[in-house]
């Protein structure tokens, strides 16, 4: 076990240039028979923005618990720059927090909610109205600063918990499904306007949702978690066209796993033992069986199939077409000049023999 962790020493540590600003080594947590966190190892560096992923009851918000010292660890070790802060509790830990279960103190104003944090670090009060002030600049509410938190849309109510969650510089930042109660319009102007904040701020950042699109969009890593472990963590991108599980590869997007298919996959890679192959939707081309093959024809593998449905979704036209005893998804934008399947019709479709991946079962 490591000495914990002084606060007086923090500042000097979240500088290390070499140190994980976070590192999770081994850490287990059970709740009575559940293993709700197993044996789990992680690292954030400084100024990076992790998100943990994962489907329900996977752990994510236990680890984030357990980060913010909310929960302790049945075993293992959570060091923050370099020491152990298992002896440290929550509230002497120097961290901004997003929790749904922390909201806004309702009976203050904005200015007086965000003038918290510095009121318990001992500030005085003329700093505190200058940071307020500058801080409200910053995130684009300064006319705000005088309403009550039910006097504001969901968005501002989220810009000020973030505002809130910043204001002392903590060393990094834990946000919990920090957009989970926002529609859909809102949740995307609010993910540009925290990757911003990210980037201005660059402050360290572990975020849980379980929305794919926000973890994509906003994170520098995503770790996913299933049934308490990590099943895989990379960039989104890497995530995204090179999953390394069969689960990681459904959960992150739509795939074409090749099960019980009738032909022989042809890839440029061999085919290590204990996987299947998979493509994603949009690698996948679909033409009328007539079309003849394109100028890289010699790249590409062909199948025919009959179409089984066609769903029209704005900008993206889906197919389900049949090849032999399976179903494949095709995903393309509408363009001009594309011709439409209709069910019935027969196809071809064709890929990239590069854009075959093989995943663990
Ligand atoms: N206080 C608790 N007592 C008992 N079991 C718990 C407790 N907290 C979590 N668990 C269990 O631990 C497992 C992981 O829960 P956790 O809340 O971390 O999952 P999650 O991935 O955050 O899920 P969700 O997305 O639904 O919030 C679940 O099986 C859950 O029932």
């Amino acid at each position: 076990m490591h000495a914990p962790i002084q606060n007086s020493e923090v500042a000097a540590l979240h500088e290390s240039p070499v140190l994980p600003q976070i590192e999770f080594s081994s850490v287990t947590k059970t709740y009575g028979k559940v293993t709700a966190v197993r044996d789990l190892s992680m690292t954030v560096s400084r100024g990076e923005f992790l998100t943990i992923l994962g489907p329900s009851g996977s752990g994510k918000t236990t680890t984030l618990m357990l980060l913010a010292g909310f929960e302790a660890p049945t075993a293992g070790d959570i060091l923050i720059a370099g020491r152990s802060v298992a002896a440290v509790p929550s509230y002497r830990r120097d961290q901004g927090i997003v929790f749904q279960s922390y909201a806004l103190f309702p009976h203050l104003t904005v200015t007086r909610n965000l003038e918290f944090p510095l009121e318990m670090r001992g500030i005085n009060t003329a700093e505190r109205t200058t940071r307020v002030r500058r801080m409200l600049e910053r995130v684009h509410l300064s006319d705000l600063g005088g309403r009550m938190p039910s006097q504001l849309s969901g968005g501002q109510q989220q810009r000020v918990a973030l505002a809130r969650a910043l204001i002392a510089d903590p060393p990094f930042l834990l946000l919990d499904e920090p957009l989970g109660a926002l529609d859909r319009n809102l949740r995307e102007q609010m993910q540009i306007e925290m990757k911003s904040l990210h980037k201005e701020f660059g402050i360290t950042t572990v975020c849980v949702t379980h929305d794919q699109e926000e973890a994509l969009t906003l994170s520098d890593r995503i770790v996913v978690m299933r049934a308490g472990r990590i099943e895989q963590t990379d960039s989104p991108e890497a995530l995204y066209d090179r999953p390394a599980t069969r689960f990681v590869a459904k959960f992150l997007g739509e795939a074409n796993i090749f099960e019980n298919h009738n032909f022989k996959i042809e890839s440029e890679a061999e085919q290590p033992s204990g996987t299947v192959a998979m493509i994603r939707p949009e690698r996948i081309c679909i033409v009328a069986t007539d079309a003849g093959k394109r100028g890289d024809g010699d790249l590409r593998q062909f199948v025919t199939g009959i179409v089984d449905d066609m769903i029209y979704a704005g900008p993206l036209r889906k197919y389900h077409v049949r090849v032999g005893s399976s179903v494949f998804i095709v995903r393309e934008h509408v363009a001009a000049r594309q011709p439409i399947f209709r069910p019935g019709d027969g196809v071809c479709l064709n890929w990239l023999r590069s854009d075959i991946r093989f995943v663990a079962t």
